[in-house]
């Protein structure tokens, strides 16, 4: 913890973004010192130097899928190791200083994915809206209540449009109304949390290039072991066109014979493999196993080779 009493978190921020408020699930996370970042890398920088104990970033959404700025970040550079997830569900609101009418909008600030999911509400009601990206929904709540930005209204939570005394032009104006995002906590290389019987564990899959069948046998690996997949998602790695990595959530925790007998078998195939964490999961949810991949199956199967290897 640095020398410090409480532990530190970086998180994109400012103060009011979706980010925060699942660090604030955090057990322990209202006393500590909680530092804003301006962008998911930065958030994740601060722990590679050492600044924070850990960092709050958001990586999957129900009705947007992958965060790419968090997926792409986590892969490369100094290891880092997701340790808990946090679920959020997200309600979002168009906010706009006061005395605007929602016939005067037409730039609207947020984040990209508060945007693309907000997209059918802002085409029924604001005539030729114009997206203005910003690093996140409070920082343009934020930057409009300033007057800075040139834009006439956000999409923010209603927590923050209360906070920073915004006019609220729709309420709940989200395309799918039980949206959920997935934020998970970063920190880094040490000892891998407990398993509990409901984690999930994250990879970081280089796929092997000029390797036909490779995906097939990534794949194979998983399945042959009975590791249920619940996100696989392709990345450009950025080197040349065609290299791709794969950003992976596999049910299990890497203590699990069958997770870490699939974890051996990708190692071979794409040796640049990365384990980014075992963790537990938020919704508590625990794979059915079967028998022949329990760990029990997999020490039977150890006992029995040690047998023949010992020419007993
Ligand atoms: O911009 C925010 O408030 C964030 O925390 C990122 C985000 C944006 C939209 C949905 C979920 C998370």
């Amino acid at each position: 913890m640095n020398g410090a009493d409480v532990p530190s978190y970086s998180y994109l921020g400012p103060e009011g973004t979706f980010t925060e408020a699942a660090l604030l699930k955090v057990p322990g996370a209202g006393h500590a010192r909680r530092v804003p970042a301006s962008t998911v890398g930065s958030a994740l920088d601060a722990v590679r130097s050492g600044a924070v104990d850990a960092a709050m970033v958001p990586i999957e959404n129900s009705v947007e899928g992958g965060v790419s700025a968090t997926l792409d970040s986590i892969a490369v550079g100094d290891p880092l190791r997701i340790v808990r997830e946090e679920l959020v569900p997200i309600t979002f609101v168009l906010a706009a200083r006061a005395g605007t009418a929602l016939a005067d909008v037409r730039r609207i600030a947020t984040h990209g994915h508060a945007w693309a999911q907000c997209r059918a509400w802002v085409d029924g009601h604001v005539r030729d809206a114009e997206y203005v990206p910003s690093s996140s929904t409070a920082a343009a709540a934020r930057d409009l209540a300033a007057g800075e930005g040139g834009f006439d209204a956000a999409i923010c939570s209603p927590l923050v449009a209360g906070r920073l005394g915004l006019a609220v032009l729709g309420e709940d104006i989200g395309d799918i109304s039980d949206a959920v995002t997935r934020f998970i906590l970063v920190g880094g290389p040490g000892a891998l949390p407990p398993r509990t019987g409901a984690d999930r564990t994250t990879l970081v899959i280089p796929l092997p290039v000029d390797h036909p069948g490779a995906l097939m046998q990534i794949l194979d690996q998983f399945a042959a072991r009975g590791v249920n997949l619940s996100r696989i998602e392709s990345r450009p790695t950025g080197q040349f066109l065609g290299d791709y990595f794969f950003s992976v959530d596999a049910d299990g925790h890497v203590e699990d014979a069958r997770v870490a007998d699939a974890l051996k078998g990708l190692h071979r195939i794409s040796p640049g493999l990365r384990f980014l964490g075992s963790y537990a999961r938020a919704d508590r949810r625990s794979p059915a196993v079967e028998r022949h991949t329990s760990d029990d199956a997999f020490t039977a199967a150890d006992e029995w080779l040690g047998t023949i290897l010992d020419g007993r």
